[in-house]
């Protein structure tokens, strides 16, 4: 058998087709799981338990064609193989234009089982495996050029490129949105490494998974761990691993993250049998690091290892000069890939634009930008065309907002936003403003400027 760890559903009602096909399967390496009834076989299904389903097609109450549906919605990776008597072609060739692999018919040969268990393994595995690929060239394909011109940021990725090439770790920081995975695709396609941009977000793993997620698991280690599985490491291997909010590791797993940086070593939970991988970790957090260090709830170790090489992602906020070129080049892009002409801008909508905030950084200009092509139908994009929050950043949009009615506080602080939006850097900000720097950034952390 190519594959001996396969985990086969089996459906029969008649107990000694069962226990005979029980026997058969056993016989070739292959766990079973036997049900009488399909509604109880369609209980204990879920997405990746089952390598392949062996279902007879005449049952009460359920029949094999509902079985099939069921497994199609439950687990539509899992290949289907429908049983029927001798004689009853046509339901089968039916049951295979609903999405079953194949039919098998009865008697069959065992090694007519065994052939028709292997290709359907198979087929689940390329079937897997493609759409893993899938999901790879479609991260590939959204990634675009990283756009700035802010110097801390050049400065920062012209660091990343330097040490693309090497094997060192990479830790990037910045708040959510600031553009973390984008940053580990520019490091992984500079690497020159063959193997895949693997990504893992640990935060958004229940903690008693993220072992099994990063190493894999063999079957029977843990409740539900019907079948070995492989780990992000060793798919990624060859490649780059991007480790989103590596804060979240919990610590017993932060030991042998630790151990797998510095020897390239793990194991799979429930496998004393050492593995080697050969991958690349970028990781990220929008936490701030330190101060888990100090209060212990990251190794000291793990984060020397980790942070050799730190690029920081400043809050959008705090590029004023990007808002605008992000806000054009995001939304050309969008334009050209919905089919769409490329939106020109008013006035008062990149004033707008410069006056916000952006707590959720470039996704948020993001969303915005492209909503507001959708809404400007071909026309230039005015304020009203964003969303309410972005539209209230700034006094001088489509809502006439009476200046008289203004403090002078108010004032300069809007005037304050506008020129930072169209300076270069502070220190243009603060020559056009008519103070000194220093006198800027009080006013800055006064009115909440970054
Ligand atoms: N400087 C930039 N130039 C072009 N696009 C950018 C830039 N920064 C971010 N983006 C785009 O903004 C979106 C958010 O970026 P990304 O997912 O990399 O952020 P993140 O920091 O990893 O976020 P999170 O912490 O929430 O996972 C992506 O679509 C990304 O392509």
């Amino acid at each position: 058998m190519t594959a001996p760890s396969a985990t086969v559903l089996l459906v029969d009602d008649e107990p000694h087709v069962r226990a005979a096909t029980r026997a058969a399967l056993h016989s070739f390496g292959c766990a079973v799981e036997a049900f009488a009834r399909g509604d109880d076989a369609l209980d204990a299904v879920a997405p990746g338990r089952f390598d392949v389903a062996l279902v007879d097609l005449r049952m009460a109450p359920l029949d094999g064609m509902a079985v099939l549906d069921g497994l199609q919605e439950r687990a539509p990776e899992t290949p289907v193989v429908i049983v029927t008597a001798h004689g009853t072609v046509e339901a089968a060739v039916e049951a295979v234009r609903a999405g079953a692999f194949h039919f098998l018919q009865k008697p069959y040969e065992v090694d007519a089982l065994r052939v028709m268990v292997e290709r359907a393994v198979e087929h689940g595995r390329l079937r897997s495996q493609l759409r893993a690929l899938r999901a790879e060239l479609g991260r590939q394909r959204q990634a675009g050029p990283i756009v700035t011109q802010d110097s801390g940021l050049v400065d920062a990725l012209a660091l990343a490129a330097d040490v693309a090439e090497s094997a060192l770790p990479v830790l990037v920081t910045g708040e959510s949105g600031t553009g973390k995975e984008l940053v580990a695709q520019f490091v992984h396609e500079r690497s020159g490494r063959r193997g895949p941009l693997v990504a893992v977000n640990c935060a958004a793993l229940p903690a008693e998974l993220v072992e099994s997620e990063l190493f894999g698991h063999v079957r029977g280690a843990f409740t539900g761990a019907q079948a070995d599985r492989a780990g992000r490491f060793e798919r990624a291997d060859g490649g780059t691993l991007f480790l989103d909010e590596v804060a979240d590791v919990p610590a017993p797993v932060q030991v042998k993250l630790l151990r797998v940086l510095q020897s390239g070593e793990y194991e799979r939970v429930g496998d004393a049998t050492p593995r080697r991988a050969d991958v690349r970790v970028v990781a990220a957090t929008n936490r701030d690091l330190e101060a888990a260090l100090r209060e212990g709830t990251f190794r000291e170790d793990l984060y020397y290892r980790i942070a050799g090489v730190r690029v920081r992602l400043p809050p959008l906020r705090d590029r004023p000069g990007d808002v605008v070129l992000l806000a054009e080049h995001l939304g050309a892009r969008y334009a050209e890939a919905a089919g769409r002409p490329v939106p020109s801008w008013s006035d008062a909508a990149l004033a707008a634009l410069a006056a916000y905030r952006w707590p959720g950084n470039v996704r948020e200009l993001q969303n915005a930008v492209e909503r507001a092509v959708v809404l400007a139908k071909g026309g230039p994009v005015e304020p009203r065309h964003f969303p309410e929050e972005v539209r209230e950043a700034e006094g001088s949009t489509d809502r006439p907002t009476d200046d008289a009615a203004l403090s002078l506080e108010e004032i300069e602080r809007r005037h304050i936003v506008r020129v930072l939006a169209r300076s270069k850097d502070y220190e243009e900000a603060a020559r056009v403003l008519g103070i000194d720097k220093a006198t800027l950034w009080r006013k800055r952390k006064r009115y909440g400027l970054g």
